[in-house]
């Protein structure tokens, strides 16, 4: 990961780096399809926008489709839409056609990040409102908050984080980041 910063104070974890190493990204793939070897999954669902990486690449390996669920105002067909709000603590929107997703359809949700959870716990309403099967969540990291908790207590989750690395990613403060000049405070 390489480090930035979104304001003075917020260690953002940027994960985008990796993509552009065939084996990094093929062993994040590798990390997230880990525990649901054992699951059949009909299709992968990605969340707009980085959720799209990861989410075809998962979906390429599985031999599946990528159902993408986009911010509002993307699609040009009925939807269904979610209020939400995410880690920035503003209202959102967002929304995924309804031709694709009905009971029966087995899904895994890809995003690249869960922090508070806000944003994940919207796409997995969506997707069980039209009646298809949350399979398990998937997501570079999944930070120990309030709702990345009960994300965990109710659902498979897999993530590339080793287990060390866990409580600095809840600090949003990597040590390996120490010694790089542009870290946060
Ligand atoms: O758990 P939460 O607090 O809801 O935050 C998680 C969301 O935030 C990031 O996306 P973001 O909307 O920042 O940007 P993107 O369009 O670059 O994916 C991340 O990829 C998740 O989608
Ligand atoms: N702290 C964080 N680092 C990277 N991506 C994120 N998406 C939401 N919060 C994030």
């Amino acid at each position: 990961m390489a480090p930035n910063t979104k304001g003075p104070k917020y260690a953002w974890l940027d994960p985008s780096r990796l993509y552009c190493s065939h084996q990094a990204l093929a062993d994040c793939v590798k990390d997230l399809l880990q525990p649901f070897q054992n699951e059949p999954i009909d299709l992968v669902v990605g969340i707009d926008a980085m959720g799209f990486i990861l989410g075809s690449a998962v979906a390429t390996s599985l031999g599946k489709g990528l159902l993408t669920i986009r911010k509002a105002g993307h699609l040009c067909v009925e939807t269904q839409s979610q209020v939400y709000r995410d880690y920035s603590g503003q209202e959102k929107l967002m929304e995924v056609r309804l031709d694709v997703l009905k009971p029966g359809v087995r899904v895994l949700i890809v995003d690249q990040w869960i922090e508070t959870g806000g944003t994940m716990r919207a796409a997995i309403r969506l997707v069980e409102q039209q009646g298809a099967t949350v399979v398990g969540v998937a997501a570079i990291a999944v930070e120990n908050s309030a709702g990345g908790r009960w994300i965990k207590e109710h659902y498979k989750c897999s993530h590339c984080i080793p287990e060390e690395l866990q409580p600095q990613v809840d600090q949003h403060r990597l040590l390996s980041f120490l010694n790089l000049s542009n870290q946060a405070p």
